[in-house]
């Protein structure tokens, strides 16, 4: 009896790898009541899905290659989370782990590139890379708006609509701005007379952006109710501006919401360009954007350009909202933060106003006053370099791009030039962190040598066509805005931190508290 214990035993702890051997334990199929085709079907499926997987992983360390990012993908959505809840820290992070890095969501392979010369390289290499926007940018904009046109077709169309930004175009749209603006901040005034407790200025400064936009954009081709509808509804957009979303834009989607508003914005827009047509054509002084458009199409030294339908010169329009409510809004904000933050460049400030507008504080904006303020332009200018709206703009590579001796990014990829990096470069700009103004004043200082520093409006040829509108816009708010008002910003544990909505906002969205000038 104990010896055949022993033998039992000796044979249970040490199978043999004989069929016999496994009598004991179960058949799989055993423990899944299949039938045997589902059985096999069963298999074939993980086998299937398994062998993706493990491709998946391979190909993403034979794109990645030597450069900092990830060891292994979490399978299918990869970094997704993250890009659902952005952080400026963990964006530093990347930027910090080399010039170039990479990342992967929803199996889009992502090199981001933060140093100075690969971010122009790829800003500068049409034959290589082009603008993608962000990943629903194409339904949102529609995949044929003129912004998403590379090579000859871009330059021809953006060569009709660098004349909507000359001087003398800026000149009529410096009015509507500063009349607009105006008209806001008294009824801040109002607002904060009435309850004078601190308010968040986020949305007020998105209504003034857009409110202005339109204006300026397409004057009284738009009526109040439509100006309302395009502002309140806006904010969808801003929301699916993330850096990958959802696939498919199903209802109840971020991208489905922000298509329903491009729908509304464009039904507006597309009879505002026709009523321009109308009224140019009745013999009417251009007021506007679209007026001024037409009325250029109309000249003799046109003939044989192209003619713009309704639809072209509002998803032109459209594409100029969707380039500028976000980043303007973050702009404006920051110019406020920084203002009341730093009271001595706010007295700066407010002496040059008072200066350059005399004894008459009601005394209209015009581009000859604003170049009499270069304290406010170089004040606005560090405010953009300190918080740059836009900290990234991404591309995508339309064949294989030799970025470096040792990396060449694979066709296809989506590449993000940084360029908060590049603005915050202690060799051109010492103690970058520090809003310092006078680094714009001396024509000799680093910041002024190193153009090519100062990207907060890219570079090469889809560089920023509305940038000295946008800074002309910023301007003359803050220029109203401390000749008419006192402000104070209250100071929360958030307002040093940033929230990213597509743009950069402070966290707590800026409390401000508004009353009358006490003294002129
Ligand atoms: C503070 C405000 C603004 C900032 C920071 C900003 C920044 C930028 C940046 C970084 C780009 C991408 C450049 C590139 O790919 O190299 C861009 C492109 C563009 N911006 Fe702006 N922008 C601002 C305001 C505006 C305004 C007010 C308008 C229109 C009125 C505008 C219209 C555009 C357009 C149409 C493009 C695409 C140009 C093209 O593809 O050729 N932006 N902007």
């Amino acid at each position: 009896m104990a010896s055949a214990l022993r033998e039992r035993s000796a044979s249970a702890s040490i199978p043999s790898f004989t069929a016999d051997a496994f009598d004991h334990v179960p058949r799989v199929s055993s423990l899944l009541p299949l039938p045997e085709g589902a059985a096999t079907w069963v298999y074939t499926t993980l086998a299937v899905v398994l062998s993706l997987l493990v491709l998946e992983q391979t190909v993403w360390r034979f794109k990645k290659r030597h450069l900092p990012g990830d060891s292994w993908i979490i399978p299918i959505i990869g970094r997704f989370a993250d890009s659902m809840s952005p952080t400026l820290e963990n964006y530093m992070k990347q930027w910090n782990s080399g010039p170039l890095s990479v990342v992967s969501v929803f199996n889009i392979f992502i090199v981001m590139a933060s140093s100075n010369d690969y971010a122009r390289k790829i800003l500068n290499s049409p034959a290589h890379a082009e603008p993608c926007l962000v990943h629903s940018a194409k339904q949102i904009l529609r995949a044929e708006n003129w912004v998403f046109l590379t090579g000859k077709s871009h330059v021809e169309y953006r060569k009709v609509l660098n004349g909507l930004f000359t001087r003398k175009a800026l000149g009529i749209y410096v009015g509507i701005q500063d009349q607009i603006t105006r008209e806001f901040l008294k009824r801040w005034l109002d607002e904060h007379t009435a309850d004078p407790t601190p308010k968040p200025i986020m949305f007020t400064c998105r209504d003034l952006n857009m409110v202005t936009s339109l204006r300026v954009f397409c004057g009284s081709h738009i009526d109040d109710a439509g100006a309302r509808e395009i502002t309140k509804k806006y904010w969808d957009i801003t929301l699916a501006l993330e850096l990958v979303n959802f696939p498919l834009p199903l209802p109840g989607t971020k991208v489905y919401r922000a298509i329903q508003c491009r729908k509304a914005a464009m039904k507006h827009l597309v009879s505002a360009a026709a009523k321009s047509k109308i009224a140019m054509a009745s013999g009417k002084e251009p007021e506007c954007m679209l007026d001024y458009w037409v009325r250029a199409m109309e000249e003799p030294g046109y003939k044989g350009r192209k003619d713009f339908t309704d639809d072209e010169m509002a998803m032109v329009v459209f594409s100029f909202l969707f380039a500028s409510q976000d980043a303007m809004s973050s702009g404006l904000i920051y110019g406020f933060q920084h203002l009341a933050d730093h009271p001595d460049i706010y007295k700066k400030v407010r002496e040059e106003q008072d200066r350059v507008r005399g004894s008459n504080p009601d005394r209209p904006v015009t581009l000859e006053m604003l170049d009499e303020m270069p304290y406010l332009r170089a004040f606005v200018r560090e405010s953009l370099r300190v918080k740059p709206p836009v900290t990234m703009v991404p591309y995508k590579t339309t064949k294989a791009f030799p970025i470096a001796d040792d990396y060449t990014v694979p066709s296809g990829s989506m590449i993000i030039p940084s360029f908060y990096n590049s603005l915050h470069d202690p060799e051109v700009y010492p103690e970058p962190d520090v809003l310092n103004p006078e680094r714009w004043l001396d024509p000799q200082s680093s910041a002024n040598t190193n153009p090519k520093n100062y990207l907060v409006f890219g570079a090469g040829p889809h560089k920023c066509i509305g940038l000295e509108y946008a800074l002309m816009n910023i301007a003359i708010v803050l220029a109203d805005a401390i000749t008419m008002m006192d402000w104070d910003h209250v100071r929360t544990e958030k307002s040093d931190e940033v929230e990213i909505i597509a743009t950069l906002f402070p966290k707590d969205h800026c409390l401000m508290t508004f009353r009358p000038r006490a003294s002129a």
